[in-house]
């Protein structure tokens, strides 16, 4: 749908050039997240390779780059696609694809998350493509994070929404149990992901996801994620700790936009 707000519109330009106010105008979701991925998309160049996310916001920027190709104001791009979800996506809007074995250091990778805190950490990988989303977004350049303003959090993790965790399949109650156990103190429920007809969720990898509802802030994240890694049958966790330069976030009032700082 077309958008009768300008998506690429930053609130603190706006009040500098004194534009008058747009009428108020209830955007949705789905609307806040287009922004985003629109602005994020405004920093891709030609003859980059990009990393491209996976979920509902990086879907727009995917299209996004799609069109800006096939109208020629972008050339020579190579995605990495963090799913198989995404690599489908860019293939039918027409985005050349390769890898991490033959590229191994990405200039830019843009996409969504489910929290992001003031420290711009994140939780990722309630759409289940967390363990490709790490690997890639951790080998790239910069990474830049699009968002409605819904996923701003104080704390990552304690907001009793999910912290995803892969897990190998063997025996997979034993490790769901440990990482219950090691979290038991933040007041945590260790549940099996599941996906059709009841069946285990099964990532891109092959593995499983134990979805870890905490009703308590982690306090030290570095220490937990150490903790949650060296448990045996762990694979990857959806905390992304320092990883994001930037986050791109959109609201009803227009985008704000946060670089990362040497906290
Ligand atoms: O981490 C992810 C997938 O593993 C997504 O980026 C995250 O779940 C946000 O999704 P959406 O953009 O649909 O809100």
């Amino acid at each position: 749908m077309a958008l009768a707000y300008d998506p690429l519109f930053i609130t603190s330009e706006k009040s500098a050039m004194e534009a008058p106010s747009p009428p108020p105008m209830i955007l949705t979701q789905d609307e806040l997240k287009r922004i985003a991925a629109f602005k994020a998309v405004e920093f891709v160049e030609s003859g980059m390779v990009l990393g491209l996310g996976t979920g509902s916001t990086a879907k727009h920027a995917v299209d996004r780059i799609g069109e800006l190709l096939r109208q020629g104001k972008l050339e020579n791009i190579v995605g990495i696609p963090t799913s198989k979800k995404t690599q489908e996506q860019a293939l039918s809007v027409g985005i050349p694809l390769s890898d991490l074995d033959a590229h191994p250091v990405i200039d830019l990778s843009i996409d969504g998350a489910d929290e992001v805190d003031p420290f711009l950490n994140l939780v990722k990988g309630r759409g289940g493509s967390l363990l490709r989303e790490k690997m890639i977004e951790g080998a790239s350049k910069k990474f830049v994070v699009i968002v409605d303003e819904s996923k701003m959090v104080k704390h990552i993790g304690g907001s009793k929404l999910a912290l995803p965790v892969e897990i190998v399949p063997f025996c997979w109650k034993f490790t769901a149990e440990k990482l219950r156990k090691l979290l038991e103190g933040y007041g945590c429920e260790a549940n099996l992901r599941l996906g059709e007809k009841g069946k285990p969720f099964v990532t891109d990898n092959g593995n499983y996801i134990v979805d870890m509802y905490l009703d308590k802030d982690m306090g030290d994240l570095k220490v937990v994620s150490d903790e949650i890694l060296r448990l045996p049958g762990v694979v990857e966790h959806g905390m992304f700790l320092d990883m994001a330069s930037t986050v791109i976030i959109a609201g009803e009032l227009g985008v704000k936009i946060k670089n990362k700082q040497a906290f």
